[in-house]
């Protein structure tokens, strides 16, 4: 069965921009990809605002049809109640957000999130036809005592547990020694960790499912690296931080192809 998976570019802002400046920001990049006659349908381009954004956010691609699908940062594990400071997915559903990322590694160290919170918060996702975006990744301690792929995929099982065959979910793997270093993984390591997680996939979910979930590699995309990444079977995209806040950047990795030579 040929497998066509939609390439997916998501920006992850973190904690950058109030909404006056993303209005600026996402008005831009759509002119910047009109101008250079960007192809909308050869890849989806996601942005994940902070919370006090997605309003805004939501409004302004809903005026001025801009193709662009939102998703935010976080959420609660739980759906409402007395949980100061969350936000439920119920709340981001109604804000047409299409995604969530959960488990980034900045949550995980700064916020203690473990594993079967990670868990909790897929479930939360689905619960509210969310799209998880699913963050894993071995630190540089990690990486020299276990090596690249054992503590990503061990993340991942625990992520995956209770999740059905049918779900809509997106895998994000993240060396949290390449986030915001400058130092990318190669491409090779990051085809080899994309496959075992697609594996995982598989194994928990089926195969139709690893056909068509999309795996995305981030820490240090950059339009300079972003075909290289691109050109590796198992990797369907990049979550991009930094690279994701500058305009001319960010849109020169959503044209990726143009630096394939294909
Ligand atoms: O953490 C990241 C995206 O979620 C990656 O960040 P950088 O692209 O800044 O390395």
């Amino acid at each position: 069965m040929a497998v066509t998976r939609t390439p997916l570019i998501a920006g992850n802002w973190k904690m950058n921009l109030d909404h006056l400046q993303a209005v600026a920001f996402v008005q831009k990049l759509h002119w910047t990809l009109k101008d250079a006659k960007h192809d909308d349908d050869s890849v989806e381009v996601a942005v994940f605002p902070p919370f006090t954004d997605l309003r805004t956010v939501q409004t302004l691609l809903d005026a001025d049809k801009i193709p662009f699908a939102l998703g935010a940062q976080d959420v609660s594990a739980h759906d409402a109640g007395a949980y100061t400071g969350e936000i439920s997915g119920a709340f981001l559903a109604k804000l047409d957000n299409r995604y969530v990322i959960i488990g980034h590694s900045e949550r995980r160290q700064y916020h203690a999130e473990t594993d079967e919170v990670v868990a909790a918060k897929v479930q939360a996702a689905l619960r509210h036809g969310l799209a998880p975006v699913i963050c894993v990744g071995e630190t540089s301690e990690d990486l020299e005592k276990y090596g690249a792929s054992a503590v990503p995929v061990g993340q991942l099982e625990v992520a995956l547990e209770g999740v059905t065959a049918d779900a809509d979910i997106v895998v994000a793997y993240e060396p949290v020694w390449a986030i915001g270093s400058g130092q990318a993984a190669t491409p090779e390591q990051a085809q080899d960790v994309c496959a075992k997680l697609r594996a995982v996939v598989a194994e928990r979910l089926g195969e139709d499912a690893a056909a068509r979930t999309r795996v995305l590699y981030g820490g240090s995309v950059k339009a300079a690296n972003i075909a290289s990444f691109m050109r590796e079977p198992d990797v369907d995209g990049a979550l991009v931080g930094g690279a994701s806040l500058v305009v001319d950047e960010f849109a020169a990795i959503i044209r990726y192809q143009k630096h394939v030579g294909v």
